[in-house]
């Protein structure tokens, strides 16, 4: 049997589709029985094509792709939410199954394509949206079914843990560990929305979604990014025995869903301390199954493009063995979304202060105003009179609490506005 493909965006992932295509058709055929034929490729950029070896079915006009009747399979790899939306929506209505490894459309439109899906009688498949190479998007859907789901928690974003183990481990700064995420293919073509955490929330509440089977999406997601984190902090957190990631957390509680995504210090004998470079790590525990955790490459061109082909194979032989397209989103009502504003955890808090006489008192007397415990406090910098960090941990205190501490000591005449840091801190 033979399957046609169309694929829309040659860069890092489409093209390691391509490389997949040519490298593997022939274990394709022997495995599965199935032809899988390239037969169009669009992109903005026909050098791209040519890099590939395709310039001979290129065409600069994705519509091209979804009004070609032979296409069985359309796959979408230019991101972001508004040309990409578009394109999903009309290879749908055009009646093609597709494959995509956005999350930023998954996270905010995801109700609307899977509902386009399901009215259309076609497959959208996504598993390359989290994790890169890693299976999660599967496994929670099909593996774990039998289980109520209570967590999922990990590193989800290649690009910032990359960058942290590279400041950490190499004392490398932040903007050449970021350009080097570039330069390797890991980051998003606007790379704010990896720093920023945007990212790892699109994946978190992917992941939410289907885990808990209710409706989370990215709006729905407290994220804080790492542009604030500074080799100090990762010091600091060497120092007394931690590893900065940036986690993606979403708890089921009695009260619903806590979700978000922001930096956290953890053990360094914690196993996602140990989850380096462009490592990727989710951990999911479900009530019958326990805990389970799933490691591997969370981006890059191979990995991607692994977990791409692997949906389009499996639509491909959903195609030939003539099953119906499984249902995207069963759930009927959503969970309630649980107020950041109401955690409780562990602060690492620094304030970057003029050494001035009573500085340590006053900022340690706004703690104590809003009932916020302090564990320790740190003092790292040089000459008297000069600047100075203020590094404070704090036992289990409430996230409004905390707030209004920041916002207080903000205002003190030797805090130096915009530059503090917030860690929360996970035993
Ligand atoms: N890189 C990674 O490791 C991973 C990426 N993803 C996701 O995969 C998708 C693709 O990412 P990636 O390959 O890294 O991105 P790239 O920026 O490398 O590639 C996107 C390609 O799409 C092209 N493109 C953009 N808009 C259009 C359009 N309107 N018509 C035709 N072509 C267009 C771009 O052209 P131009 O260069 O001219 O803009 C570029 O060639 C994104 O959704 C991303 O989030 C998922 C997992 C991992
Ligand atoms: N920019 C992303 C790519 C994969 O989704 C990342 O760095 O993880």
């Amino acid at each position: 049997m033979a399957i046609k493909v169309g694929l829309v965006g040659t860069g890092t992932v489409g093209g390691g589709c391509i490389d997949i295509l040519h490298n593997h058709a022939c274990d394709f055929r022997r495995h599965l029985g199935i032809d899988v034929e390239l037969v169009r490729v669009c992109s903005r950029e026909p050098e791209q094509a040519a890099a590939h070896g395709v310039s001979d079915i290129f065409t600069e006009d994705w519509h091209d792709i979804v009004n070609d009747p032979d296409i069985d399979i359309v796959i979408e790899l230019i991101g972001g939410t508004t040309v990409a939306r578009e394109l999903v929506l009309a290879a749908l209505a055009a009646g093609k199954n597709v494959v995509t490894a956005n999350k930023a459309l998954m996270a905010t439109y995801g109700k609307e394509v899977m509902d386009a899906a399901e009215a259309a009688g076609k497959e959208l498949a996504f598993e390359a949206s989290v994790g890169g190479g890693i299976p999660i998007i599967d496994p929670l859907k099909h593996s774990l079914i039998a289980n109520e789901i209570t967590s999922v928690m990990g590193i989800v974003n290649g690009t910032t843990n990359y960058m942290l183990t590279e400041m950490a481990e190499r004392g490398t700064d932040y903007a050449e560990a970021l350009a080097d995420a570039q330069a390797r293919g890991f980051a998003e073509a606007d790379p704010t929305a990896d720093v920023g955490g945007y990212d790892a929330a699109a994946k978190i509440a992917i992941l939410a979604s289907i885990a808990f089977n209710s409706r989370v999406t990215i709006e729905d997601v407290f994220t804080e990014g790492i542009t604030h984190v500074s080799s100090i902090d990762l010091e600091a957190a060497r120092d007394m025995g931690y590893s900065v990631k940036l986690l993606a957390i979403a708890h089921r509680t009695d009260e619903g869903i806590d979700v978000r995504v922001h930096p956290t210090m953890i053990p360094t004998s914690h196993q996602l301390a140990t989850v380096n470079g462009v490592m990727n790590a989710i951990y999911v525990v479900g009530d019958a199954v326990g805990e389970t955790m799933f490691f591997g490459p969370g981006a890059g061109a191979g990995p991607a493009a692994s977990a791409v082909m692997g949906d389009v194979l499996e639509v491909a032989r959903h195609l030939q063995q003539g099953v119906l397209p499984i249902v995207g989103c069963t759930c009927t009502d959503s969970l309630p979304i649980v107020p950041v504003d109401d955690l409780r955890t562990k602060y690492y808090i620094r304030f970057q202060v003029n050494d001035v006489p009573g500085v340590l008192a006053a900022t340690a007397g706004i703690f104590s105003k809003h009932n916020v415990s302090v564990r320790s406090v740190i003092q790292r910098g040089k000459e008297e009179g000069g600047q100075v960090n203020l590094s404070y941990v704090t036992h289990t205190a409430r996230e409004s609490s905390v707030r209004a501490v920041i916002e207080e000591v903000s205002q003190l005449e030797a805090v130096l506005v915009g530059e503090t840091s917030v860690i929360r801190v996970e035993d």
